[in-house]
């Protein structure tokens, strides 16, 4: 035969049986629940579940705009945990195994459960279901990344990061912010036009974070600092080369690891180290003292009391990992308060009273005891975190075989567990009426019948958000920043209930446009 034909041959059945492998392989991944006895989702080649179309598309060839939904990097479980806790609930079992491509993941419904998987039983589900590479990229060596002992000491080390004395040194640097964040309203409201909330939230809480974290001044709010907006965007919505690295992480995280893939963005990662260097390289130098983390992170890199010790590294790790776990999530809360706030202006104006009637018994300033017995602005954020979860499931990995208490199941080491936390936010049994935006749902009188473990906006257990009490706090004082002295409409076109974002594990929905009306 000619010798071209031949190669083309040989090569077809070379790819052919590479194929017909995999789909063998994967075939016998997906005998696993069935074998173990477990309830399971049907699951479909190659990914595992019902939606492939959807994932594949969204997960590589979404648009990036404004106003589209943003692409799904499959960068971890969203909205589709959703779906499967639904299907799993009327299948009547307290919890079932699904598949992510060729891996197994268990998916929790009953409340106990999760209790044991994020408090009782934790120290054998410690690592959270994200891929890392700190061996060839040492400077994503953060908290929300790191695994089993390298997390008990930093988690150990920073636990005091965010105590009641510090919150007051917080407060004091948001409040200051928040006053750029007035002037910023100020010109939106002068120009009469609806503004895009997102870009100019985030502007807000990227300046908290910058003088919170870093000791720096972004100048987000009054410049147009596109380094920065660069970075949101990078870390929200990938290039596609980021989707495709995102992807591949999840689908097969060892051969990642060889291939050395990155999924925080190489520039993104470069801009903020260096920053971080330059900044505690300064400090050392002139001998210049913070409160800020950066300068507790500075601390614990001089304390010779432990073995171990926090290297630059870990100081500059959770620096950005700081930035890019703390801007979007706070940013999110506050954006979908005022959404909800202005579909309901009579719910604004109450709020409203209730945060001018506290600011007027401290003389018109917001103070840190003000904000505290803000409880009314509380509730509300409480009830956003309810209805728009930013993280949309919580994961864990099981660091060894363990019975799952109340059960009678052996997880097997390097299984997924997932809590997901939108389906049991948005769950009539949990919360009637869910879809209602409810603050009173969080009154003292209401709130002892919310059940144990159906709320978790911030997880749970010892793994559970470090950085809560500062996103509480940045959401608040902006809100009472904005709601104080300016009504908020959204532009009535927009649709609801609001479409989400399918298959990234932080909430995304089309950008909210909004309007702010001086008082
Ligand atoms: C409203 C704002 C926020 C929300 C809704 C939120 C939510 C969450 C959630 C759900 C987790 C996972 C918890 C678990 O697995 O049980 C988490 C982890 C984490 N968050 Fe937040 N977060 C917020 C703000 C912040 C801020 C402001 C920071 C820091 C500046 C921060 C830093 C972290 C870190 C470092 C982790 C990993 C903790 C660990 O692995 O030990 N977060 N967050």
């Amino acid at each position: 035969m000619f010798s071209t034909e031949r190669f083309l041959l040989e090569l077809l059945l070379v790819i052919g049986s590479g194929l017909l492998s995999v789909y063998v392989y994967f075939k016998y991944c997906y005998t696993y629940w069935a074998k173990k006895g477990v309830p399971y989702l049907e699951p479909s080649f190659p990914l595992g579940k019902n939606n492939v179309e959807e994932v594949i598309k969204k997960s590589l060839f979404s648009f990036v705009g404004n106003n589209e939904i943003i692409g799904s990097e499959s960068f971890g479980h969203g909205l589709e945990a959703s779906d499967w806790y639904k299907s799993l609930k009327k299948m009547g079992v307290k919890f079932g195994g699904v598949y992510n491509f060729c891996n197994k993941v268990l998916v929790l419904v009953d409340l106990d459960l999760i209790k044991n998987v994020t408090i009782k039983q934790y120290n054998s589900f410690l690592n959270r279901e994200f891929y890392s590479n700190v061996k060839h990229f040492p400077e994503t060596a953060a908290l929300f990344l790191a695994e089993t002992e390298d997390w008990r000491f930093m988690r150990h080390k920073m636990t005091p990061m965010f105590t009641s004395a510090k919150m007051r040194y917080i407060f004091d640097c948001v409040n200051k912010c928040s006053l750029m964040l007035e002037e910023l309203c100020n010109k939106a409201a002068s120009s009469k036009d609806y503004f895009n909330l997102r870009l100019f939230i985030d502007k807000f809480t990227m300046d908290n974070i910058g003088v919170v974290v870093f000791g720096l001044e972004f100048n987000c709010l009054l410049t147009e600092n596109t380094k920065f907006r660069e970075i949101a965007d990078k870390a929200r919505r990938p290039d596609f080369s980021g989707r495709f690295q995102r992807l591949a992480s999840r689908i097969a995280p060892g051969l990642s690891k060889i291939l050395r893939i990155q999924t925080v963005d190489k520039g993104t990662i470069h801009f903020l180290s260096e920053m971080v260097r330059n900044n505690v390289e300064t400090r050392r130098k002139s001998n210049i003292r913070r409160n800020d983390v950066t300068q507790l992170f500075m601390d614990l890199q001089e304390n010779n009391e432990s073995n171990k010790k926090f290297t630059m590294n870990e100081l500059i790790g959770n620096s950005i990992g700081f930035f890019l776990a703390g801007f979007d999530t706070s940013s999110k809360t506050m954006q979908f308060t005022l959404l909800e706030l202005a579909r309901n202006q009579a719910l604004q104006d109450k709020i409203r009273q209730h945060i001018q009637s506290v600011l007027k018994k401290y003389d018109g300033e917001l103070t840190y005891e003000g904000l505290q017995e803000m409880t009314f602005l509380r509730q509300a954020v409480d009830e956003t975190l309810r209805l728009y979860p930013p993280v949309l499931t919580i994961s864990r990995i099981a660091t060894e075989d363990c019975k799952l208490e109340g059960t009678d199941f052996v997880v097997e080491k390097g299984t997924t567990i997932v809590v997901p936390v939108i389906g049991l936010h948005r769950d009539p049994d949990l919360f009637p009426n869910p879809e209602k935006y409810d603050p009173e749902r969080f009154s003292v009188e209401n709130k002892s019948n919310i059940k144990p473990n159906s709320y978790l906006p911030f997880g749970d257990g010892p793994r559970n958000c470090i950085g809560k009490r500062f996103g509480l706090m940045q959401v608040q004082i902006g809100l009472v920043k904005i709601l104080n002295s300016f009504r908020i409409e959204v532009n009535p076109n927009m649709k609801y209930p609001l479409e989400i974002g399918k298959s990234q594990f932080l909430l995304e929905t089309k950008d909210i446009y909004a309007k702010a009306i001086k008082l």
